[in-house]
């Protein structure tokens, strides 16, 4: 099997050359590589590729995550999450590929307080959000054989994370203030990696029925918190793991959203039912604590 793999460098696109490689040759492209154009703000290139590589698989992990900043770039924002993945679409369909993307709880616009299924009317309170969304339709319009996997507030040991922001503030500032009203499930890149290698593994099974399993499916770490639950826990087990580390924030304040102030809205309510996930693929999702505990460790 032949693998083609968009975004490389970024946190899930990091932990997919791990994944990936156990299934066959990967294809590993970012947007500065020279063997293939790996930018997605390049169509034409991008639609070049996917020929001259011919991949059973795409998994496309590249993505414009610069949420606020979305705000003031949505038409790059909307030309790399949007139709960026409708060309890869389309190539795949050529091809008969299978395409793997992601999208993330940033669709829906929050309201209530039951976890989102994938039934749910998606309605983004953001740019990204928007694009994002585009993003989905364009793929689920123009390739049946995709799978989406919508997933949340995603960390790793390398890249820019809100991990690595509460690690750096600490340091820097004796208080911090954090949102208490934003719900949803920190998610580890290896998380999302291991998980898209089996689903891919089932989805190119030689067995009966796999062509039922494609579709968008909503995957997080299992439980939930807010904001500043995350930035708590996190420096709590961050000092308790490196007692000398010159951690200044003794406080961290819990603050509602209107009293941070950012360019992009965010969904209150980003908690995301996996149950669809967990049954199609016999799956089992870890608590959120898990991940994040494994991956301050690794950073410290
Ligand atoms: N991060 C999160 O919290 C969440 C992410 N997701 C989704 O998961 C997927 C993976 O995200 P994640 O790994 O966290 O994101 P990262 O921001 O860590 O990685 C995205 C990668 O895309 C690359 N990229 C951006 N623009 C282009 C371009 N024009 N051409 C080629 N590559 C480009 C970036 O490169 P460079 O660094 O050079 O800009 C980066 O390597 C995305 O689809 C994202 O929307 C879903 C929910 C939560
Ligand atoms: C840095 C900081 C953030 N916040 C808030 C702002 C926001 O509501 C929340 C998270 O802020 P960040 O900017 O780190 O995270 P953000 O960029 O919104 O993260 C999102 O990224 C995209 C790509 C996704 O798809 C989402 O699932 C989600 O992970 O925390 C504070 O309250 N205090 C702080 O000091
Ligand atoms: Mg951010």
């Amino acid at each position: 099997m032949k693998l083609l793999l968009l975004g490389r460098n970024g946190q899930v696109g990091w932990e997919l050359q791990r994944s990936l490689s156990v299934l066959g040759e990967v294809v590993a492209l970012d947007r500065g590589s020279s063997n293939h154009c790996g930018d997605l703000s390049n169509l034409e290139g991008l639609a070049r590729t996917v020929r001259e590589v011919r991949p059973d698989v795409i998994v496309n992990a590249a993505a414009y995550t610069a949420v606020d900043r979305a705000e003031s770039e949505p038409e790059l924002a909307r030309l790399v999450n949007a139709a960026a993945p409708g060309v890869l679409a389309q190539e795949a369909r050529q091809l008969g590929a299978l395409l793997v993307h992601y999208s993330t709880d940033y669709v829906f616009d929050g309201s209530g307080s039951r976890p989102w299924t994938e039934t749910d009317v998606p309605a983004p309170l953001s740019v990204y959000g928007s694009t994002k969304l585009d993003g989905e339709r364009a793929i689920a319009a123009h390739c049946e054989r995709h799978l989406i996997l919508r997933t949340s507030w995603v960390y790793a040991a390398r890249g820019g994370n809100f991990i690595r922001t509460m690690l750096r503030l600490a340091q820097e500032r004796e208080r911090l203030t954090v949102v208490d009203d934003q719900y949803g499930a920190p998610t580890s890149a290896e998380l999302v990696a291991d998980v898209t290698a089996h689903a891919i593994r089932q989805l190119t099974a030689p067995a009966a029925g796999r062509a039922g399993l494609a579709g968008i499916y909503h995957l997080a770490a299992a439980g939930e918190t807010t904001w500043h639950g995350y930035a708590s826990h996190l420096l709590g087990e961050a000092r308790r793991l490196r007692p000398e580390l010159p951690l200044k924030a003794t406080d961290i304040a819990p603050v509602p959203s209107e009293a941070f102030v950012t360019a992009a809205r965010r969904p209150r309510n980003s908690r995301l039912d996996t149950a669809k996930l967990r049954e199609a693929f016999g799956l089992a999702l870890p608590p959120w604590k898990q991940g994040v505990d494994r991956i301050l460790a690794e950073i410290l």
